[in-house]
């Protein structure tokens, strides 16, 4: 018996939504942002810009924001609550401006690294000084930036070089950047082709070395996508229940790198469609392990992996996932804690992650595969909603310690979830 197709309503992209936000503020003009995520990560960032002096105005379903078409004036303490992208893609746009700006975030945002933004700026010629271990808080003494030639270091965050990027058509000269040791470089390109979308010059002359034209950004309305990372959850949960999840408004041309996540549930026997305009993941019976996957470039999809893949009927190694634990937790750590709370044996080392199949995996029994768990979620949004993925083929037996963590980036995460998957109707 085929159970009837699903249609998961997914919030908008946080990654689009903040970088929108960005480039409609230092555009001269209004832009319209149509179906933003209006989460803690989005929320935190457009109240970052408003502190800044950018006028946002909220509608039913839009954002309008009225940029200036240049830096911020006239100094602010700027708080940038959880949010990495507030941290590391607010500074660069401040240093474009004048007047000094303090910026400050959460313990958990603090502990997160910021140096060699910081650095790449001071080189640039701005007047920045980190008050903490190297991240927050950080004070801008802002002055305006001019171009040259600038090198970064991406090795533990491609959100130092998006930054810098979004920054580079506000100043007085052309800049290119050179980027080392990129990790994510998705979101290189989604930063790139969003800067094109409101009118900014910007090349890749070679691999890793971009070239930005002054002349600023130009007003554009956007229609926000789909958030590929909080569907892979829902693309999970069909793969694991044998339930067809269909994502509409996510497609081939989506901005997001993590829609990639669909092809590690194909190799794990998942049907997946990618269609122009929609995606559909379909369960087809137990999962398959015996794998190993690069995920480096889609990170904040591995523990959606790791968190079903005690289900599967062999191990399951996740690579390149070193950075991973720079994040709202030390992702390997807490992925591998929890599994082994349910009873589930993992093996680690500094980028890699290894997960053998539950009791009772491989053969579709339920329950069998974990036992019962109360799952530490490091106020890690995405723990708490991977684990609630591996909760459907558990009922009753795990339970999270702070379930509202996953208001980050989908407050209506849990709801979504049930609708979708009803309690009563799981084994
Ligand atoms: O640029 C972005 O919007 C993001 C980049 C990634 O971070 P890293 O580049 O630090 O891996 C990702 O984990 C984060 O959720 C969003
Ligand atoms: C790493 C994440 O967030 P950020 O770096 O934007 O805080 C995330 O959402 O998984």
């Amino acid at each position: 018996m085929s159970a009837a197709p699903l249609t998961a309503r997914i919030p908008g992209s946080k990654s689009i939504t903040n970088r929108a936000l960005l480039l409609a503020a230092a555009a001269p003009g209004t832009s319209t942002l149509q179906d933003p995520l209006v989460s803690e990560d989005t929320v935190a960032f457009r109240d970052a810009l408003t502190a800044l002096g950018v006028r946002v105005s909220e509608h039913a379903t839009s954002w309008e924001v009225s940029g200036a078409g240049h830096g911020p004036t006239g100094g602010a303490r700027v708080w940038c609550a959880d949010a990495g992208t507030a941290a590391r893609f607010l500074p660069p746009f401040a240093a474009t401006g004048r007047g000094t700006y303090v910026f400050d975030g959460s313990g958990q945002l603090r502990a997160r690294p910021l140096r060699p933004l910081a650095d790449a700026l001071g080189r640039l010629g701005a007047k920045v000084r980190t008050e903490g271990v190297g991240g927050l808080p950080l004070r801008v003494d802002a002055d305006g930036l001019r171009g040259g030639e600038l090198a970064v270091d991406g090795g533990l965050s491609s959100q130092f070089l998006s930054g810098l990027l979004m920054a580079a058509p506000l100043l007085s000269d052309p800049l290119t950047v050179t980027v080392r040791d990129l990790v994510s470089r998705p979101y290189i390109d989604m930063t790139l082709a969003l800067m094109r979308r409101f009118g900014a010059r910007v090349d890749e002359d070679a691999p890793g070395v971009i070239t930005t034209a002054g002349g600023g950004y130009t007003a554009t309305d956007l229609v926000i996508e789909p958030d590929a990372s909080t569907a892979s959850y829902f693309f999970a949960a069909a793969a694991v229940t044998g339930r067809s999840v269909t994502v509409p408004g996510l497609g081939h041309d989506s901005l997001q790198g993590d829609l990639g996540f669909v092809e590690t549930l194909r190799t794990a026997g998942a049907r997946v469609e990618i269609r122009a305009d929609s995606t559909t993941v379909t369960g087809t019976g137990p999962l398959r392990g015996g794998f190993e996957v690069d995920m480096g470039t889609i990170s904040d999809t591995f523990m959606t992996l790791a968190a079903i893949a005690p289900l599967a009927d062999a191990p399951v190694t996740i690579r390149g996932i070193g950075h991973a634990r720079l994040k709202e937790s030390d992702r390997i750590a807490a992925v591998a804690g929890n599994l082994a709370a349910c009873g589930v044996t993992t093996e680690s080392g500094r980028d890699w992650l290894t997960v053998h199949p539950g009791a009772e995996a491989g053969t579709g029994a339920g329950t069998g595969v974990v036992r019962p768990a109360r799952i530490a979620c490091h106020r890690d949004h995405r723990i708490a909603m991977a684990f609630s993925v591996l909760g459907l083929r558990a009922p009753g037996r795990l339970t999270l310690d702070d379930p509202a963590c996953v208001g980050k980036t989908f407050p209506g995460f849990h709801a979504e979830l049930n609708r979708l998957f009803p309690k009563e109707t799981l084994t």
